[in-house]
């Protein structure tokens, strides 16, 4: 994987960059859409790719471990082979899944013993097994096993979570480094930032990382309950740690104006399944600001969704069609929402590298996140 810093703002610390794999390239800032279970939910491949414009999408290492299994996808010849999209793929390790599963799962210094939440079946994840299952999988981006440390957590919990996350990354590394692909393409491995929300911490952690010299970083253990402005403040300074030349990926995140509060800090990729879950709830991101298309008011709008996103989808429904498909629990209605959302996702970080390009996305950014978050 190569990454290319293409420009560098002169008012923020945004860029614009390019990243190479063996699936193609991705220009930063970029949302990668969440396709957990292998799939971007009521998307098809097509519509990614004609309609939203995705160029790299996420996957589960938890979710594709159970289902469909390691064996499925080995034998289809990785992930790209059994769903289809021939651009990147991005996992994650499985960490922050496994944390989620609350009261069933046990941490240790070897990894997480867990019970499947399908049919509650035991499993243990260690940093070599994910490591394997990633190289099963096939991504071309792959994540670290870490633990994202809940919020709020208190100081020591914090530090001796990120010191046996630190462990953890050695033995990933220790282990990636010593298998190859087994597809014929190459694979990365991002590490990835802990520390809560201690500053001290946090500048150790980023510090650790950034001297394990891999291809690309990631910042966790952020969008889990903590104030943006506490998120804002930690990406600050830990991007003035991570080196330049090499992408910044923020997990998880977030809303339009997380987003882009987040790229004049410096970061370059994002996931985030709020695009798709809002989408299955009726919850419209719009040039024009937040829809919810459940509302009377749209009844009789026959207006296109948004108009100015150029996806066709966007333009050729109109939102009292939409929110007949949502009143109506249509399968369409997720189908057509789900590709207006992350049309809408991926125009704004088009948009945002644009304006970096033209040299005026700091005043850019400032008109445009009062709109889109306004409520219509
Ligand atoms: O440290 C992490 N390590 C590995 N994966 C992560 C994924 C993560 N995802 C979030 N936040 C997701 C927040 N979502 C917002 C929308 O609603 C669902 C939750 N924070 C995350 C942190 C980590």
């Amino acid at each position: 994987m190569k990454y290319e810093l293409q420009k560098t703002d002169s008012a923020s610390k945004a860029r614009a960059g390019k990243i190479t794999t063996d699936h193609g390239e991705i220009l930063t800032p970029i949302f990668m859409p969440v396709g957990t279970a292998g799939t971007v939910k009521a998307v098809h491949q097509r519509e990614l790719e004609n309609d939203i414009h995705a160029q790299i999408i996420l996957g589960n290492t938890y979710h594709l471990y159970l289902r469909p299994g390691l064996d499925i996808l080995e034998r289809a010849g990785g992930l790209h082979k059994f769903n289809g999209w021939t651009k990147p793929i991005l996992t994650d390790s499985g960490g922050y899944q496994v944390f989620s599963l609350k009261d069933i799962r046990k941490i240790s210094e070897e990894g997480v013993k867990f019970q499947s939440h399908i049919d509650g079946s035991r499993h243990l994840f260690t940093p070599e097994s994910v490591m394997d299952i990633q190289r099963v999988i096939g991504a071309d981006i792959i994540m670290a096993f870490d633990e994202c440390a809940p919020y709020p957590c208190d100081y020591n919990y914090a530090k001796k979570s990120m010191e046996m996350t630190h462990r953890w990354l050695k033995r990933c590394c220790d282990r990636f480094d010593a298998t190859e692909g087994l597809y014929g393409y190459s694979q990365t491995l991002f590490p990835i930032v802990q520390g809560s929300v201690y500053k001290d911490l946090r500048i150790q952690s980023a510090e650790f990382i950034a001297g394990q010299n891999r291809e690309g970083n990631a910042i966790g253990g952020l969008a889990v309950g903590e104030p943006a402005e506490k998120m804002y403040e930690t990406i600050d300074y830990v991007n003035d740690i991570l080196p330049q030349d090499k992408p910044r990926y923020l997990m998880g995140v977030g809303t339009p104006e997380n987003i882009l509060e987040s790229i004049a800090l410096g970061i370059d990729m994002f996931d985030c399944v709020m695009p798709t879950r809002n989408a299955r709830n009726g919850m419209l991101f719009t040039t024009q600001g937040i829809i919810n298309i459940r509302n009377e008011k749209w009844k009789d709008d026959y207006s296109p969704i948004d108009e100015n996103l150029g996806g066709y989808t966007s333009t050729f429904y109109s939102k009292a069609y939409l929110r007949h498909l949502v009143k109506c629990d249509e399968i369409l209605a997720a189908q057509v929402a789900s590709i207006h959302n992350l049309t809408f996702y991926l125009w704004l970080v088009g948009q945002a590298r644009e304006h970096i390009l033209a040299g005026d996305f700091v005043e850019w950014k400032k008109v445009i996140v009062k709109k889109l978050m306004e409520r219509l």
